[in-house]
């Protein structure tokens, strides 16, 4: 394994500012997936941000009006005018629905950030889903869906960025209102200072973004490597082994080498944002001692002198902060990137729209009509021209060497692929002319790899036919069909035993225990094809035979394969095909291709010779 992988996703190119701005491409679906999270809280949060927003500048012209009747009942002895009081308990007033209003504003924010979540992750989930295997395959896809993964739940920032920003936007533009009216270099002086920190943040935002971009892979490394050592099922070799070093080691060379990178950036950002900062102090003084200078000049009075003032300390600091909060949000959204790129993503194995109903029931059957198929982003036929014809009522077991092809034989009869030549026909139709959810329903398929869900023991079986409510006693059958009924008999919550490790009061089962579960999940099904990927290859010889008996009676009058290496399953199919270099080589049943002398015979006796 290299340190850093090759597998890289096209990297953001080093033109940083066309990338930025082909980001803000990405704030429309962004604002609408917002928008979908949420309507009304959405609504609710924008008329609270707008009312937030403006009340510090009525806020500043009221401070103007009581200081102004001070000084001239201090300096000019006048009397306070009769409103005076008024005006104090206004001040006040409208502080008081500030604070309320600003919590408000963070509790509908709160609602959002969380509404937001589960709708992108539920969106993720989904979109997940969609995508076929030979995705799953691919290593870019893997980087991205980490990355959408991530954004669906830490981009929250930028969705309380972007409700400051409405809000910083009206406070800027209510105040550089009162400022221009003043004097427009006012503003000018304020938009000169607060530039080069926003040119700088941006900068640094697409920087990031990169730098990040670069170390997914390596993260995704770091990520596995933490698992596998501290993984249930990575302990015992890992302790037996001594693998304990081996992986920290790795670990944390991947780990140096993102922070030696993380640094250099934060510490090149620290100076240069330094240094830009100065010149936005430098223009906020500028504006300042014009206001005085003009002040002093009598042009003011010491009401307008305090309003200008705050005016201009207001507009600075929310001038800056849309800078800032902008360049935020565009440094998000390049991370969302990643995100509506993966929603993008289309299957490559995909239903036919208006694709026909799978026959409710088959009467020619499935055949493979010289394929080949080849995995993506390999040129290795795994099959070759392959032709092979499963009739109703029959039961096929096909065997060959590791590796010949068998499982992939399964994929492409269940169309997790698509042939690379050739077809495959159901009734004499293209597997690809059907629905593909109404042609998965016709097909019951337990995988070598079968799947351990970590659930109680009923919904590890309920799980092989979620499309349908299941009677009363249907799961008991199926469980009784598959010997399940036996392990579930020994577990102390019976059907609602949750299993697996994982969470509370869960039960580990063996592998011949969990195998028998899965293989509930087929039988409550009842597909007009069976497939049984070495469905009992972690049974003992007693449970096999049983299983075996059980199933040659089940598929009675219905389709089945069957994949295996031990013959005494073997030889219940009533036809045997043997595969090999992708191509079907033999077949026939037990007795004619003993009699055959070929490679099924050779392997008979291998297998045979071993239990003398
Ligand atoms: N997803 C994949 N991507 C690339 N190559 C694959 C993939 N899955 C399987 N292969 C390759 O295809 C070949 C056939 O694999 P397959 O799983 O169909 O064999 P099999 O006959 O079922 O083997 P076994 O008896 O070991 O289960 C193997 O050489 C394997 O390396």
């Amino acid at each position: 394994m290299t340190l850093i992988a090759d597998h890289v996703d096209e990297q953001p190119k080093e033109s940083p500012w066309r990338e930025r701005v082909r980001a803000l491409r990405n704030m429309p679906p962004v604002l609408k997936i917002l928008w979908d999270s949420g309507p009304g809280v959405v609504s609710a949060g924008l008329i609270l941000r707008v009312i937030v927003a403006t009340l510090p500048f009525a806020l500043a012209k009221v401070a103007q009006y009581i200081i102004q009747d001070i000084a001239d009942k201090v300096a000019r002895h006048q009397d306070l005018p009769a409103n005076f009081w008024y005006l104090v308990g206004t001040e006040v007033g409208l502080n008081v629905l500030l604070g309320l209003l600003t919590r408000a504003v963070d509790y509908s924010d709160s609602l959002l950030a969380n509404r937001y979540t589960q709708y992108v992750s539920v969106r993720v989930m989904e979109q997940a889903a969609r995508l076929d295997l030979t995705t799953y395959e691919n290593p870019i896809f893997y980087d991205r869906l980490e990355r959408a993964r991530v954004q669906a739940t830490d981009r929250l920032a930028m969705i309380q960025q972007l409700g400051r920003l409405f809000q910083q936007v009206i406070t800027t533009l209510a105040f550089s209102a009162a400022l221009a009216v003043a004097s427009p270099w006012l503003v000018l002086l304020l938009a000169l200072g607060v530039l080069p920190s926003f040119l700088g943040e941006t900068h640094y935002a697409f920087l990031g973004y990169a730098k990040n971009f670069r170390q997914t892979t390596a993260k995704r490394q770091m990520d596995y490597l933490r698992t596998v050592a501290g993984s249930r099922e990575g302990a015992k070799e890992v302790k037996l082994f001594g693998l304990n070093k081996f992986f920290t080691d790795r670990f944390q060379a991947l780990a140096h080498a993102i922070y030696v990178e993380d640094t250099a950036l934060a510490s090149s950002k620290l100076i240069v944002g330094g240094l830009l900062g100065i010149i936005g102090t430098l223009g906020y003084y500028g504006a300042y001692v014009y206001v005085i200078y003009r002040t002093l000049n009598g042009r003011y009075d010491i009401g307008e002198f305090t309003f200008l003032t705050t005016s201009i300390q207001q507009a600075s600091s929310n001038l800056q902060q849309v800078f800032s909060t902008a360049s935020g949000i565009a440094d998000q959204a390049l991370f969302l990137t990643d995100l509506l790129a993966f929603f993008e993503m289309e299957p490559t194995v995909k239903s036919k729209p208006n694709g026909l109903p799978a026959p409710e029931v088959i009467h020619q059957g499935f055949e493979f009509r010289n394929v080949s198929f080849s995995y993506a982003g390999s040129d290795r036929k795994i099959l070759s021209n392959f032709n092979l014809k499963l009739s109703p009522g029959e039961r096929i077991a096909l065997i060959g060497e590791n590796g010949q092809g068998k499982t992939t034989v399964v994929k492409l009869i269940t169309r997790l692929y698509d042939p690379t030549e050739g077809q495959i026909l159901l009734d004499g139709i293209d597997l690809r002319e059907y629905d593909l959810a109404d042609l998965h329903r016709q097909i019951g398929v337990i995988f070598q790899d079968f799947m351990r869900f970590e659930m109680t023991a009923k919904e590890n079986i309920a799980v092989g036919r979620v499309e349908k409510n299941y009677e009363d006693g249907e799961i008991e059958i199926a469980a009784h069909k598959s010997l399940a009924d036996t392990v579930v008999a020994k577990l102390g919550g019976g059907y609602d035993q949750m299993l697996g490790r994982r969470f509370e009061g869960g039960v580990e089962l063996s592998g011949g225990e969990w195998q028998k579960i899965a293989l509930a999940r087929a039988y409550l099904r009842d597909a007009q094809l069976l497939i049984l990927d070495e469905p009992t290859a972690a049974l003992d010889a007693k449970s096999e035979l049983e299983v075996f008996e059980r199933f040659a009676e089940l598929t009675q009058g219905k389709m089945a394969l069957l994949i295996s290496h031990r013959f005494s399953t073997v030889r219940m199919a009533d036809r045997i095909v043997v595969l090999s270099g992708g191509k079907l080589v033999e077949q026939g049943n037990h007795k004619s291709l003993m009699e055959e002398g070929g490679l099924y015979a050779s392997m008979f006796e291998m297998q045979a010779a071993s239990y003398r």
